[in-house]
Formats: C-alpha cells, sequence, structure tokens
C-alpha cells in the first residue's frame, strides 16, 4: 500500500516547522491526513486560451475540498504562440514547454502533493504538463480551459466562419482591402478559450481525452458554454477518488502511466490522424512518451498513418468548420466510436472516468448513448457574444449532426480519405523522418518536386515569399530552424499562410527541420531529422537542387549525386565551429536559449532534453 506522499511533511515530530507553514497556508487541524491534491493552473491575460481561468482553479479547490481532499493551488506560464510567430518571440515557445513540465515537477515534488489536477489549454502548456504528469506518474486529472467560438464574418454579402489563420492570409493578400482584413481581424477570435480551429491546443485537448486522462467533451465543449463548468467541477470530485483509490486501496491502474499506456498512445494517434490533428502532436506524443518510458516512436506513427482514415476535416484542413461544429457532431467521443466501429480503437482501456473505453463509448458516443443527458451536452452551441468570460452562456443547437456520410465526423466507409490525415515521410533528406498533415495537402500535389529555394530562417522565407523570389514550382527549404539549431524550433505558420496569399499555397512544397503551427495546411513538411544544426542532410541542400516528395510513397529525396555530396560535406567539416551553423544570419540568441539548446534533441525524439550521464 504506498503512503500518501505529502506524510513526508505532514507527519513526525521533526515535520513541526513544515506543519506551522501548512498551517499558515490555511490548513486546519482536520486537513492534516487528507491526500493534497496540486492544482496546476495556467491564468495569463497573454493568451485568450488562459484569460478565463483566474478563478477556475478554486472553482476546482472547492471541489477538492468538499471531496474530502486539501487543494494547493500553483500556476504555470502559459506562451501564446500566435502573438510570438512571426518574430524572434517564437523561438520561446516549444522550450516553453519543457519550463511547464519542470515547474509542475519541482512544485509537486518539492511540496509532496499527492495528486494533480491540470488546467491547460494552449499549444505547450497541454504537452508540457502532459509530460510532468508522464514522469511524476502521481494520480492526475486534465481540465483544459475550451475551445474558442469560431468568429463570423459578412463579406460581400457572405456570412462565413472566420478563425486566426482567414486574418493572417488576407492581411498579406494584396486583393484584401485594409477594410475588409480589419473586419476579420476583429471577428476571428471573438471569445476566450483556444483557437477555434483544429489547431495544436484543440488537438491536444482532444488526445488527452483519447489518452484517458481527461473527461469526455474536454477536447470541444466551448469555453464560453455553462456545460464546460462540470467539466472542473467533476475534475475535483474525481482526483480526489482516484487518490483514495492509489493510495487507499493499492489501485495502481489510475496512475498516468497505466491509464496513457502504449495502447492508450496508439488511440490518441489514431485520434488525431483521423481528425487532421496538428503535427506537433506528434512531436508532444512523443516527448509524452519519452518521459512515461512508453516505447512509442515515429515507427508507430508511420504504421497507424497508413492505416487510420481521416473522418473529420476541421479548419484549417477546411473553411468553415470549427471545433463547436466538432461538439455538435459529438467531439472526440464520437470520433473514437467511429475508429471502434471500423475495428481501430483499443475499446478495452481504462480512464480516469470509466472502466473501459468500450463502456465509455455506450454513454458518451451520441450514436449509441440513451443517455439524453449526454445528447443535449453535445448540443452546446456558440453564444455568439465576444467575452473572456468562462460559462457565461448556454446557447444549444437545435439538433446533433449524426450524419456520418457526409457530417462533421464520417464513418469509416464514407472517410474523407483512407489514408490518414498524418504521413510520415524519409529518404536521405530526414533520415529519421519527417512530418506532413496529409489531411491540408491538395491531392494534385501528393507528388510534387522541384527546385530548392534555401533560406537560413524563417524571417528570410518570410521576405523571400512577399517579395515574389518564390516562384510556382519551387520548393522552399527552411533550415538551422529545428530544435538546436533555432534553437527552439519555430513554427512556420506565417510562411505557410504567406505562401496561399500569394497563390502559391498548391503550387509550392514548404521543407523544414523547423514545425508548423496546427493552423498550417498545404505541402507543409516539418521535423525533417536529423536537423541542419545536427548534420542532417538538409543543412547541405544549395539552391536549385531538385527535391523530389511522394506523399504515397512515403518518401522525401534529395536528387544530387552521393559523390558530390560527399564533397558539400567535406566542405561543410572543413569549416570546423562554424560547421554546421547558419552562414549569414545575425540572431541574438538569449543564454536561456542557449541552455535549452545544448540539451534538446531533433524533432523525431519529440525535442526532448537528453541529460548525459
Ligand atoms: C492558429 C495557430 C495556433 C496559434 C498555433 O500556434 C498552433 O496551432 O500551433
Ligand atoms: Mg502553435
Amino acid at each position: 500500500m504506498p503512503a500518501y506522499r505529502s506524510r513526508t511533511t505532514t507527519h513526525g515530530r521533526n515535520m513541526a516547522g513544515a506543519r506551522g507553514l501548512w498551517r499558515a497556508t490555511g490548513m486546519k487541524n482536520e486537513d492534516f491526513g487528507k491526500p493534497i491534491i496540486a492544482i496546476a493552473n495556467s491564468f495569463t491575460q497573454f493568451v485568450p486560451g488562459h484569460v478565463h481561468l483566474k478563478d477556475l482553479g478554486q472553482l476546482v479547490a472547492r471541489e477538492i475540498e468538499t471531496a474530502g481532499g486539501v487543494a494547493k493551488e500553483f500556476n504555470t506560464i502559459a506562451v501564446d504562440d500566435g502573438i510570438a510567430m512571426g518574430h524572434d518571440g517564437m523561438l520561446y515557445s516549444l522550450p516553453s514547454r519543457e519550463l511547464i513540465a519542470d515547474s509542475v515537477e519541482y512544485m509537486v515534488n518539492a511540496h509532496c502533493a499527492d495528486a494533480l489536477v491540470c488546467i491547460s489549454n494552449c499549444d505547450k502548456i497541454t504537452p508540457g504538463m502532459l509530460m510532468a504528469a508522464l514522469r511524476l506518474n502521481i494520480p492526475t486529472v486534465f481540465v483544459s480551459g475550451g475551445p474558442m467560438e469560431s468568429g463570423k464574418v459578412n463579406i460581400k454579402g457572405k456570412v462565413r466562419s472566420v478563425d486566426l489563420i482567414d486574418a493572417m492570409v488576407a492581411a498579406a493578400d494584396d486583393k484584401v482591402s485594409d477594410a475588409d482584413v480589419e473586419v476579420i481581424e476583429r471577428s476571428a477570435c471573438p471569445t476566450c478559450g483556444s483557437c477555434s480551429g483544429m489547431f495544436t491546443a484543440n488537438s491536444m485537448n482532444c488526445l488527452t481525452e483519447a489518452l484517458g486522462l481527461s473527461l469526455p467533451g474536454n477536447g470541444s465543449v466551448l469555453a464560453t458554454h455553462a456545460d464546460r463548468r462540470g467539466l472542473f467541477v467533476e475534475a475535483g470530485h474525481l482526483i480526489v477518488d482516484l487518490a483514495r483509490r492509489h493510495y487507499e486501496q493499492d489501485d495502481d491502474s489510475v496512475l498516468p502511466r497505466n491509464v496513457a499506456n502504449f495502447k492508450a498512445f496508439e488511440n490518441a494517434m489514431s485520434l488525431d490522424i483521423a481528425m487532421g490533428g496538428s503535427t506537433n502532436t506528434v512531436l508532444h506524443l512523443l516527448a509524452a512518451a519519452y518521459e512515461g518510458e512508453v516505447p512509442f516512436t515515429m515507427k508507430d506513427i508511420d504504421r497507424l498513418s497508413r492505416k487510420v482514415p481521416v473522418l473529420c476535416k476541421v479548419a484549417p484542413s477546411v473553411a468553415d468548420v470549427h471545433l463547436e461544429d466538432v461538439h455538435r457532431a459529438g467531439g472526440v467521443m464520437a470520433i473514437m466510436g467511429e475508429l471502434e466501429k471500423a475495428g481501430l480503437l483499443h475499446s478495452d482501456l481504462p480512464s480516469v472516468h470509466s472502466m473501459s473505453l468500450a463502456a465509455a463509448l455506450e454513454r458518451w458516443d451520441i450514436t449509441r448513448t440513451k443517455s439524453e443527458s449526454v445528447r443535449k451536452f453535445y448540443l452546446a452551441a456558440p453564444g455568439g457574444v465576444p467575452t473572456q468570460e468562462a460559462f457565461s452562456q448556454d446557447r444549444r443547437f437545435e439538433e446533433l449532426d449524426l450524419d456520418r456520410t457526409t457530417g462533421c465526423i464520417r464513418s469509416a466507409e464514407h472517410a474523407y480519405s483512407r489514408d490518414g490525415g498524418l504521413a510520415v515521410l524519409s529518404g536521405n533528406l530526414a533520415l529519421d523522418g519527417c512530418i506532413v498533415k496529409t489531411a491540408g495537402v491538395d491531392a494534385s500535389i501528393l507528388k510534387f518536386s522541384g527546385p530548392a529555394r534555401v533560406l537560413e530562417s524563417q524571417d528570410a522565407a518570410v521576405e523571400a515569399i512577399l517579395t515574389g523570389k518564390i516562384r510556382e514550382g519551387d520548393v522552399v527549404v527552411i533550415i538551422y530552424e529545428g530544435p538546436r539549431g533555432g534553437p527552439g524550433m519555430q513554427e512556420m505558420l506565417y510562411p505557410t499562410s504567406y505562401l496561399k496569399s500569394k497563390g502559391l499555397g498548391k503550387a509550392c512544397a514548404l521543407v523544414t527541420d523547423g514545425r508548423f503551427s496546427g493552423g498550417s495546411s498545404g505541402l507543409s513538411i516539418g521535423h525533417v531529422s536529423p536537423e541542419a544544426a545536427e548534420g542532417g542532410l538538409i543543412g547541405l541542400v544549395q539552391d536549385g537542387d531538385r527535391i523530389e516528395i511522394d506523399i504515397p510513397a512515403r518518401s522525401i529525396n534529395l536528387a544530387v549525386d552521393e559523390t558530390e555530396l560527399k564533397r558539400r560535406r567535406e566542405a561543410m567539416q572543413a569549416k570546423g565551429k562554424n560547421a554546421w551553423k547558419p552562414a549569414k544570419r545575425a540572431r541574438k540568441v538569449s543564454t536561456a536559449l542557449k541552455a535549452y539548446a545544448a540539451l534538446t534533441t531533433s524533432a523525431s525524439r519529440g525535442a526532448v532534453r537528453v541529460v548525459k550521464d
């Protein structure tokens, strides 16, 4: 029977000082001996996905106390990728994931907390907390802030749903007037919550449902909807129950590493592929698996991508479909329900809320449920009123989207495509693989070859695209933007958006050792490993070299003969300490980022830090 971790500081004469301090935090005599539950909140006014979280940690805390636990809240940082994008601020995005993971570890272990509630939401906060949960392996429940409502604009008499990407693309499109750009900007992000498409934040919050670490609806019920409050209330009760099962009934099944085991990672990756999730999920699932010592690798991702169909297409893969529409079609449980019907899901897995996924689907898949409350839950609709306040409206759709033939979520029989929404490519240019979100690639360019246009930074790529230096048929190659080379593996949302703005979205490819935002689409191939800074061949590509991409064959190659490549490699090595570094880039890299670069690894390992013994 594992002893409560918190007894280390709450019991024993020698801990009188610590108890005195616990009392000063508000603990009463009767609280000593109860499970101490850490609440990792992530409130900040910098991020719309987190502006509404300020009091939600205490909402959970009151429920923990009602359930017989002691709640202690703390806060992590939270970077807004969309604001950090397009300048050196983006260098900090991925490294912040490691800081978040470490800060959760530090607070939970320094104070010997018994269990953990993670209140996350945006791009690096959910993965950072997920890494911490699997690293610490104490009972944990995730509850995220929830998706933002999509924006609605009426342009030239046509009403359409818009999001952040529409504002970015319009701003670089000379055919769009300043007035129309401002209309889109003012409407694209109407409420609190994580940007409304299947971008990285929403992808990851859907994946915690599939991993079994959050409640049904966590990935899809809107931040503004009253129904979301119930997830926070339930999380407060559930975590005390899980803690008691573990410490008082010796039940290890509730621990994150037993819930999010290898089969759960397969379920999560299958969900991601089926819904055309952000490619960042690959990076983050690999990193979470590393922390949880789960043997889940790029090879597993490649295997799954060849058999899991695309069952759901959401912005940016299609316009006008956002997370509110996915929720109305049944959300994550509905997508997993269709995967299960197709024999593509492990349904025997327990979660923090159900004894098995099969049982959860019986109750929560709207094509099976007998529960009116569940059907009502998935009717939660946008309020249509700009706000930064959580749970501030309770509008509902008239009816559920149960159309599995042409609706938002399709059955496997009516899949958008047999091949998954994600593909792992490999070849001499990416010996350890690279990733492309196929759900966002036009069918006409699944096979593509063209001359390389090599840029040593995202900024240089943006300048080349916006000044017309990139032509139809080119392959834009952005190097030294990997985890070590950037450092920080920037998201290339501006270059991919600007290719669209210039009408080149279906006429060019973009290949990088950096990564993409979930808002990117097009023939955008990222995570090239090994990265240039680690001696990867992408570091030897020169302007005019022919690059050959074949998504059906899962291949990507640099068509330069071995003799020439050998010559180039020798010339690079001859540079000594300047080898495998940008030749013409004046980027100021802080000591904090240099420390990150010293420990990080290539994307094929999830860009995890490895400290050599
Ligand atoms: C819309 C882009 C979003 C802010 C992002 O960075 C991601 O999805 O990764
Ligand atoms: Mg991002």
